[in-house]
């Protein structure tokens, strides 16, 4: 059994009267791609945004590598090794993607200027090279090209690559198909293995349950603020899928699939 690396124990949230998350757990483990499922409202935004330190929790626990983890910032998040991939990426367009790469960690000349040291751009280039290269996509992709004038699959692995060059341990994706083409979402699909394959653990919401099947090792279903059912992939299927996020019986949702 691989070790575990993140656990929420009855992780609760509330926005005013409206309670998001009402005593959900989840427990991920190294080197798995775990896809968290659910419905509009189900929760599954207010789960990753407590992890990941965007709203932090009112009630519960969160732990990391075993130890008891307070989460009140993105910086909390990201000093612990977890990294979010929000929809929009965090990426600065106008900027190049070597410089997106190492966004506020670029090697600088004269390190004793501190903030005013001047990026060293020929290490930044080498760098960024080389990250290229150990991810995958150095063939198609120019470190000097700037961000703008990459595809939305493109703009994923860059965001994916960046956290991964800082050695997160747990990498959260929103959606990170969505708004992509057929041919840009195997790409960010492939990637995803990669990541895996490399160990890091992966967390990613979806809304199509056919990407889980290509990727994920495990399924978890939230309803209502809580985290009702989990599947490994190789034991489950398209329909009780579905049936688990609707919350109805599959012999139900088989029948309904007759009639229509
Ligand atoms: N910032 C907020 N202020 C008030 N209510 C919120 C806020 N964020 C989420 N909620 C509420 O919390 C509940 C859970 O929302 P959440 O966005 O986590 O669901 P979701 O599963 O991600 O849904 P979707 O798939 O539609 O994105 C919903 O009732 C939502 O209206």
């Amino acid at each position: 059994m691989t070790a575990e690396v993140l656990r929420l124990e009855s992780v609760r949230k509330s926005f005013g009267s409206v309670t998001a998350l009402r005593g959900a757990s989840l427990s991920l483990r190294e080197g798995e791609v775990v896809a968290l499922l659910g419905d509009n409202g189900a929760g599954k935004s207010t789960l990753i945004k407590a992890v990941s330190g965007v709203h932090p929790i009112d009630g519960g626990a969160i732990y990391v590598r075993g130890e008891k983890a307070s989460i009140r910032s993105a910086r909390d998040a990201i000093d612990l090794g977890i990294e979010t991939i929000h929809q929009d990426t965090s990426l600065a367009p106008d900027l190049s993607i070597a410089r997106n790469l190492f966004l506020g960690r670029e090697p600088v000349k004269l390190p004793f200027l501190g903030v005013f040291a001047p990026i060293d751009f020929p290490a930044l280039r080498g760098a960024a090279s080389a990250l290229l290269k150990r991810v995958g996509i150095s063939k198609k992709l120019d470190a000097d090209a700037a961000v703008n004038t990459l595809s939305g699959g493109e703009r994923q692995s860059i965001a994916i690559s960046r956290a991964m060059q800082f050695a997160a341990k747990v990498i959260i994706l929103d959606e990170p198909t969505n708004n992509l083409g057929v041919e840009e979402t195997h790409g960010v699909l492939r990637f995803v293995k990669e990541v895996r394959d490399a160990r890091h653990t992966v967390l990613f919401i979806t809304h199509n349950i056919h990407h889980v099947f290509q990727v994920a090792d495990r399924i978890v279903v939230m309803r209502r603020g809580e985290i009702v059912a989990e599947r490994a992939v190789a034991d489950t299927n398209l329909l009780e899928v579905e049936a688990l996020i609707m919350g109805v019986d599959v012999s139900t949702l088989a029948e309904q699939a007759k009639v229509h």
